[in-house]
């Protein structure tokens, strides 16, 4: 496959319905894309150079590409794999960057997974490409709306197009376009050692909302889109209180080994809430959404609060949103890692519209950001720079 010159790629972030933290544990979660976007502009240059600049955590790295080729040295002839993360590399690269092992500054884990990814696409290509790339996101960074994997599809994505292992599926007349099931398959593979790389043990649940898009269901690394879905309207809100994926998923690990027997029918509690949500939401797509539907709903969302509080996991910040939307009536819980971050609030058809008014100004009043999201948009995709808000395409070719 020829390789590009240049290319423009995007990927959603995702909220987390219900499963978060389970899902890590091998049970079921279900979620959906936002219409909140990572872009990712890619140049191949003259400049024996690769390039990352990363205005949203103000970090903006070069390297020569020939002080990076030694670091591949211990696999010499072998073949990277897209499915095992291979550790050596990871402990040359932290060496080569100063990152320490044990780093709790997720930010240069994103320099990791990049030269990561990039070192093994291009492993086997006998000078390393001069490349310059940049990533730009709609989405806040750490909040629990899957930045880290918007971050990881878009990279995967654009080093593979780049070195030719995927197509570049646009064709002249298109604004956007997508790549076949079997490439996606692949691009999903290595957004998930990124994943690996920036947040330790992943479920993979959200690279593959990142790389499909629409609503999925999560269990045991296996995907399925879920067919049957009513139109639901969503609030979500961001606390703005910052937090590290990577430390929540290890602390709820750690709570699991210290008391395993109270721990695991938590687990097996947030297992049957997504599987009565999503056995809801089909007979609500079915047979239409009716007030009893919606109150069940309502009522996961709180069990599930309670389970992830239970897990470790809440914030003083987020008991404060719950209750601020409660008072209204409406129904809250953490999305994505907790700890903080964002939160999702259930509206219903009977929600009045200046319910929902008062309630955004309240949780702006108490300092949070709030806004109605727009749930269900496209996987990764591959845009014409005419595709792309003026905004966007000054940010990704301004560095
Ligand atoms: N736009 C971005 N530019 C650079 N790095 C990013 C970007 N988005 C996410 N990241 C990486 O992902 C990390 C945040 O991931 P994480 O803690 O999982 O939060 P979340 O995925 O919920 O936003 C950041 O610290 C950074 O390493
Ligand atoms: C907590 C978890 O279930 C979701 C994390 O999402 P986020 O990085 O907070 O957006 C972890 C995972 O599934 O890998
Ligand atoms: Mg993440």
């Amino acid at each position: 496959m020829a390789p590009v010159q240049e290319c423009f790629i995007s990927a959603p972030g995702k909220s987390i319905l219900h499963g978060e933290h389970a899902v890590v544990h091998g049970k079921l979660a279900l979620a959906v894309s936002l219409n909140l976007r990572t872009y990712l502009r890619l140049e191949v240059t003259s400049a024996a150079e690769v390039s990352i600049s990363l205005p949203n955590i103000d970090t903006f790295m070069c390297w020569n590409v020939r002080v990076l080729k030694p670091l591949l040295s211990h696999r010499e002839g072998e073949c990277r794999s897209s499915t095992d993360l291979d550790t050596e590399l990871v402990r040359r690269l932290r060496e080569f960057t100063a990152i320490a092992d044990g780093s709790t500054d997720t930010r240069s884990m994103a320099v990791l997974a990049f030269l990561y990814t990039y070192l093994c696409v291009f492993a086997d290509s006998e000078v390393l490409p001069s490349l310059k790339v940049c990533v730009w996101s709609e989405l806040p960074t750490g909040a629990g709306l899957g930045s880290s994997a918007a971050y990881s599809v878009c990279v995967s994505a654009a080093l593979l197009t780049a070195r030719g292992t995927i197509s570049s599926p646009l064709t002249q007349s298109q604004q956007t376009a997508r790549w076949s099931e079997q490439e996606l398959e692949l691009i999903n593979n290595w957004a998930f050692q990124g994943e690996k790389i920036i947040h330790g043990n992943p479920s993979g649940v959200d690279n593959a909302v990142g790389t499909w898009g629409g609503f999925l269901r999560y269990h045991a690394g296996k995907i399925s889109p879920l067919s049957r879905v009513p139109t639901l309207r969503i609030l979500l809100t961001n606390t703005k209180v910052p937090r590290s994926t990577k430390l929540l998923v290890s602390r709820v690990k750690d709570r699991i080994n210290q008391y395993p027997s109270v721990m695991t029918p938590v687990l097996e509690s947030v297992d049957a809430v997504s599987q009565i949500c999503e056995r809801t939401l089909a007979e609500m797509a079915t047979e239409g959404a009716s007030a009893e539907h919606y109150s069940m709903l309502e009522d996961l969302i709180d069990i599930n609060q309670h389970h992830l509080n239970v897990l470790g996991v809440g914030h003083t910040s987020l008991n404060t949103l719950c209750h601020v939307t409660l008072a209204h009536g409406l129904h809250s819980k953490l999305t994505g890692a907790g700890g903080g971050g964002c939160a999702i609030t259930l509206l219903t058809p009977d929600t009045d519209e200046s319910v929902v008014r008062d309630v955004m100004e309240e949780l702006k009043q108490v300092g949070f950001d709030c806004w109605e999201t727009s749930i269900g948009a496209p996987g990764v995709l591959m845009h014409s720079p005419t595709s792309l808000t003026h905004s966007v395409l000054e940010i990704l070719t301004k560095y």
